[in-house]
């Protein structure tokens, strides 16, 4: 039996006034106990899902359901939601137990379990001992551990965080990616995350909202995502691509950078105009004669783990190649890459159409 999702948005529309659509009919549902990731450019629209969910703000059309009960017009307090602002919104005259406590104070909780709860909570982000610091004495990634504890403290099943790793340095921040993942699959509870940045989003999800002006454009595990884009903007915006026009031949053969190649998809019309998205770390270097694609070097960069190459084929493409294999810049070398490397975009699909057409290309194993 499917759990009830514990948020579902059915069509959510929020405009600001009668010229700003900030969304527009986003449906989604998330499951209980995941960690979900928004992800998108500035002003996409993923802190106006986050004040949705947290109260703060109401849709203008549309139905937002918490367990399975329309939550449309509950107030923030009587929500089971928790936010961690991107600036912490700390309380700098209060100490690191009282600003923990704070929520509890003012439901009134009695002393005794004030001082538990707080206990329990910053033992959870491993701030135990430092109950009567101040704010300003603590760094960065503490305040960072102070604001999540805070949020927990009060057991609430859903936790926002909203670019809450962006103020720190990025040793710390990836420091704290480990953290909040290892937290919240400790706490068992549903964490819903914002960030722009597509590598935080790839490292710590279960699963991605990627988002673009208003719009969910995709949603998928990181590894769904990452491997099969659903367009231009999302190839683009997760990992580094190379995009290329190219033509449907017909099921299984495609035609791109002046040649036919052999590709999984199928199911599109003939001579169907389409995008293609090969990753950089699938393109091989090999020899000219023996390359699917014959390109020369542009640039040669040493990035620690691989080198980085731009190359361009004799129709002016660029190709970005990571390889552990060194080649010369000037040189003329060949590519070659598996079938099952080349995505084929379809220039405007739906994510129903896109996830239809995936899963009628995986061959179930079966006994004959
Ligand atoms: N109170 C408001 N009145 C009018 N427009 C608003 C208001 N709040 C947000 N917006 C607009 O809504 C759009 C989406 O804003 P939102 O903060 O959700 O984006 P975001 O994806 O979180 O961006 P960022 O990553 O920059 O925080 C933006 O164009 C923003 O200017």
């Amino acid at each position: 039996m499917t759990q009830q999702p514990i948020i579902r948005f059915d069509n959510v529309s929020k405009r600001y006034n009668d010229d700003t659509t900030v969304l527009s009919n986003i449906s989604f549902e998330m499951e209980r106990g995941k960690f979900y990731t928004l992800l998108g450019p500035s002003g996409c629209g993923k802190t106006t899902i986050l004040r949705l969910i947290a109260g703060f703000i109401e849709p203008s059309s549309g139905e937002i359901q918490f367990n399975g009960k329309k939550i449309n017009e509950v107030p923030p307090n009587e929500r089971q939601v928790n936010t961690v602002f991107q600036d912490y919104a700390l309380f700098p005259h209060l100490n690191v137990f009282e600003n923990v406590a704070f929520g509890l104070r003012i439901k009134k909780i009695k002393q005794a379990e004030v001082k538990r709860r707080v206990e329990e909570a910053l033992r959870f982000v491993n701030l135990q001992g430092y109950e009567n610091r101040e704010i300003s004495e603590m760094s960065g990634g503490q305040r960072q551990r102070v604001a999540i504890a805070r949020a927990i403290v009060n057991d609430p099943e859903i936790i926002l965080l909203d670019e809450p790793l962006s103020a720190l340095d990025l040793k710390l921040r990836t420091e704290m990616q480990y953290e909040l993942r290892e937290l919240q699959q400790r706490l068992g509870k549903t964490f819903i995350f914002v960030t722009h940045d597509q590598e935080e989003a790839l490292a710590m999800s279960d699963e991605i909202f990627v988002m673009n002006a208003g719009e969910i454009v995709q949603s998928g595990t990181p590894i769904d995502i990452y491997d099969e884009p659903i367009n231009r903007f999302v190839a683009d915006f997760i990992g580094e691509s190379n995009i290329v026009d190219g033509v449907m031949i017909r099921d299984h053969l495609v035609r791109f950078a002046g040649k036919e190649f052999e590709c999984v998809d199928a199911g599109l019309d003939t001579n169907e105009k389409i995008e293609v998205v090969i990753r950089p770390e699938d393109l091989e270097i090999t020899s000219p004669e023996r390359g699917k694609l014959i390109v020369t070097v542009d640039t040669q960069l040493f990035r620690g783990v691989h080198y980085e190459l731009s190359t361009y084929d004799r129709d002016g493409n660029e190709w970005l190649v990571h390889s552990t294999r060194k080649a010369q810049v000037g040189d003329e070398i060949g590519l070659d890459f598996d079938p099952e490397a080349i995505h084929v975009m379809r220039l405007n699909e739906s994510e129903e159409d896109f996830d239809r057409r995936l899963e009628s290309y995986e061959v179930p194993d079966h006994a004959e």
